[in-house]
């Protein structure tokens, strides 16, 4: 990531803090929430709002500027390749019924909504497979034991990654167990029966993953321990419902970054097991905390060795 990148990362991280306003967020509480109390945090001191509102002004000036530098690059390289930025702006300029200011919002806040949903989240996932991996060094030894199987020359490629199935596996197990995102939120568009229970129009319903990803009933009596090899057969044969597993939610609204996020866990994972091997330090403290999403409340310790 450019120097540039890092600090729109941190402004942003910083920003969402005191005012959830991306995408994402706004989707999902559009309206007054028991989220978010009141609509448009009117209820905080006037100190605290003008800083929220200088935060928010600078991010954007800082992800316009990265839009407009990366627009510049494309120019002088004519690159036929389309990253996804250009492609917003595409969408931007091609929607005629946004005008110059709302295409400007249009592509700021769609960046605003990546960063959001793609950074923390991803890196928290990893971090509780490192954990996990450390409680565990038979499944480091499994994940070492495959790569000389898959890996040409030593070398982690393209086309190794689908033949990883360990490493997909511990990732699947270490989601399950500690799936970062909380939980998925609908709004009933219209009256709606669930089984027995009556939910009225515009009722904001809530479904906490942890809970569905931990319950006996759907994974058996062992669902609190780390097992990964519970998924040596996908994810339908791992749990009674396969709908019960949705660390990237479920349905249209699926996350949009899934595979790339998997993608970026098992290249992290894979490169790190390949030349270490790690166990955790007794200064760990486990306790999962919630801040927007369920990380490590106190960091991941761990002491490493090089293999
Ligand atoms: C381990 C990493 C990740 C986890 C656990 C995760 C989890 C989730 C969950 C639970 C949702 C809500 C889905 C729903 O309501 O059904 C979501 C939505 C979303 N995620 Fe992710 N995500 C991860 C990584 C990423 C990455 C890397 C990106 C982008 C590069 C991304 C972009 C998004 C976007 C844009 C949405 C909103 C999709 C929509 O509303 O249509 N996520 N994610």
């Amino acid at each position: 990531m450019s120097s540039r990148g890092l600090v729109l990362a941190a402004r942003i991280l910083k920003a969402s803090r005191f005012f959830p306003s991306s995408g994402v967020f706004n989707r999902h509480f559009p309206v007054k929430t028991s989220f978010s109390g009141l609509p448009n945090f009117g209820f905080l001191p006037a100190k605290k709002h003008n800083k929220i509102s200088n935060l928010e002004r600078e991010v954007e000036s800082l992800i316009w500027e990265a839009v407009k530098e990366r627009q510049q690059e494309c120019r002088e390289t004519s690159s036929s390749e389309k990253d996804l930025m250009l492609l917003l702006l595409e969408g931007a300029v091609n929607d005629q019924s946004l005008g110059k200011d709302a295409s400007k919002s249009f592509v700021v806040d769609n960046c605003k909504t990546i960063y959001f949903a793609g950074h923390e989240s991803t890196a928290v996932a990893a971090s509780w497979c490192l954990m996990l991996l450390a409680l565990h060094p038979e499944w480091q030894d499994g994940i070492r034991k495959e790569q000389a199987e898959v890996f040409k020359d030593g070398l982690l490629s393209v086309d190794s990654l689908n033949h990883l199935k360990t490493v997909t596996m511990v990732i699947q197990e270490a989601l399950r167990l500690y799936p970062p995102a909380a939980f998925v939120s609908r709004e009933a568009l219209e009256e709606t029966q669930l089984g027995n229970i009556a939910v009225s129009k515009g009722l904001c319903l809530w479904t906490l993953i942890p809970t569905l990803h931990r319950d006996p009933a759907v994974w058996g009596s062992d669902a609190n321990e780390f097992k990964p090899e519970r998924f040596t057969r996908g994810v339908s044969k791992a749990c009674k419902f396969p709908q019960a597993y949705i660390p990237f939610g479920v349905g249209p609204r699926l996350c949009l970054g899934k595979n790339f996020a998997m993608v970026e866990l098992k290249v992290v994972l894979s490169l790190i097991v390949s030349k270490f091997s790690f166990s955790l330090s007794p200064k760990y403290h486990h306790s999962p905390t919630y801040r927007m999403i369920v990380e490590p409340g106190e960091g991941v310790q761990i002491l490493i060795q090089k293999i």
